[in-house]
C-alpha cells in the first residue's frame, strides 16, 4: 500500500509571481513532491494559483503562518480546508486558545481536512535572535515546550529544524510530524537559513516531511535536482 506521507519532499514556490511559479511546476512531477506556497505568492496570486496546482495534480501547503486572536485565525484555517489544501500552518506562539480554536474548526471537514500544523522557532533564528525577543532559552528549550503545547492542543505536528527532530520524536511519539525546512544538500548554500540538515540526515533524524525552496527552484534543472535528492535519500 502507499506510504501516506510520500512524497515527502515539499518543494517551496518562493517566487513573485504565478508565471515563474508555474514554469517552475511545470518541469516537476506531482509523485516526487507536494508544493508550498507562502505569503509572496498567495498575496499575489491567490486561491486561484491553488486550484492551478490542484488541477495539475500537486498536494498543496498553504504556508500563511497564521498568527491572530482565535476567531480571526479558525476562520482563516477553515477557508484553507475549503480550498482543498493537503497541509495548512499557524505559529504555535499564538497560544493554547488560538490553536484549539484552529484544531475544533476543522472538526467540521471530517477525515478530509487538512493536515494543521505549527511553527515554533523560525530556522532562521538562533538564541542571540530569541534572547532579541525576550526568550532566553535555548532555542531547543522554547521549540520543544512550543511542539508539547501544539500536541496537548490536538495538532498534528510541528514545523522545526530537523537538528530539533530527534528530540521532538522522542518527546512528542511518533505520529507527531515533522515538517523540517533549512534543509541543504551537501553540494547547496546555506543562504540565510541558520540551523539546516542534508536531506538524508534529516530523514534519518526523524523528520516526515522536508521543506526544500532554493536548492531545487533555483537549479539549473529543477527536476534533477529533486531527482538527486530522491537518489540521495533513497529508500529512507
Ligand atoms: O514554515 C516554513 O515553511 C518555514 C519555517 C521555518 O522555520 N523556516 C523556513 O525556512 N520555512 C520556509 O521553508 C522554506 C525554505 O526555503 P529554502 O531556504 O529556499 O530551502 C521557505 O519557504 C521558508 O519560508
Amino acid at each position: 500500500m502507499k506510504n501516506p506521507d510520500n512524497p515527502r519532499i515539499i518543494v517551496a514556490l518562493d517566487f513573485p509571481s504565478e508565471r515563474p511559479a508555474l514554469a517552475l511546476v511545470d518541469q516537476l512531477d506531482p509523485a516526487k513532491c507536494r508544493l508550498k506556497v507562502g505569503k509572496e505568492l498567495f498575496t499575489r496570486s491567490g486561491p486561484e494559483l491553488v486550484r492551478k496546482l490542484h488541477g495539475r495534480g500537486f498536494e498543496v501547503f498553504l504556508d500563511l503562518k497564521f498568527h491572530d486572536i482565535p476567531n480571526t485565525t479558525s476562520a482563516a484555517v477553515a477557508a484553507a480546508a475549503d480550498l482543498g489544501v493537503w497541509m495548512v500552518n499557524v505559529h504555535a506562539s499564538g497560544g493554547e486558545k488560538m490553536m484549539t480554536a484552529c484544531r475544533d474548526r476543522l472538526e467540521a471537514f471530517g477525515k478530509g481536512r487538512p493536515l494543521l500544523i505549527a511553527v515554533t522557532v523560525l530556522t532562521s533564528m538562533d538564541s542571540k535572535d530569541l534572547a532579541g525577543i525576550g526568550i532566553t532559552d535555548s532555542p531547543e528549550a522554547q521549540v520543544s515546550r512550543l511542539a508539547t503545547l501544539t500536541r496537548n492542543c490536538g495538532l498534528d505536528g510541528v514545523v522545526c529544524s530537523a537538528q530539533e527532530a530527534p528530540a521532538l520524536k522522542a518527546e512528542q511519539g511518533a505520529d507527531f510530524k515533522l515538517i523540517t525546512p533549512g534543509i541543504r544538500p551537501l553540494s547547496a548554500d546555506k543562504g540565510d537559513q541558520q540551523r539546516i540538515m542534508t536531506p538524508t540526515d534529516a530523514l534519518k533524524a526523524g523528520s516526515d516531511y522536508l521543506v526544500i525552496g532554493r536548492p531545487i527552484t533555483q537549479a539549473t534543472d529543477p527536476l534533477a535536482a529533486l531527482e538527486a535528492i530522491h537518489g540521495e535519500v533513497g529508500s529512507l
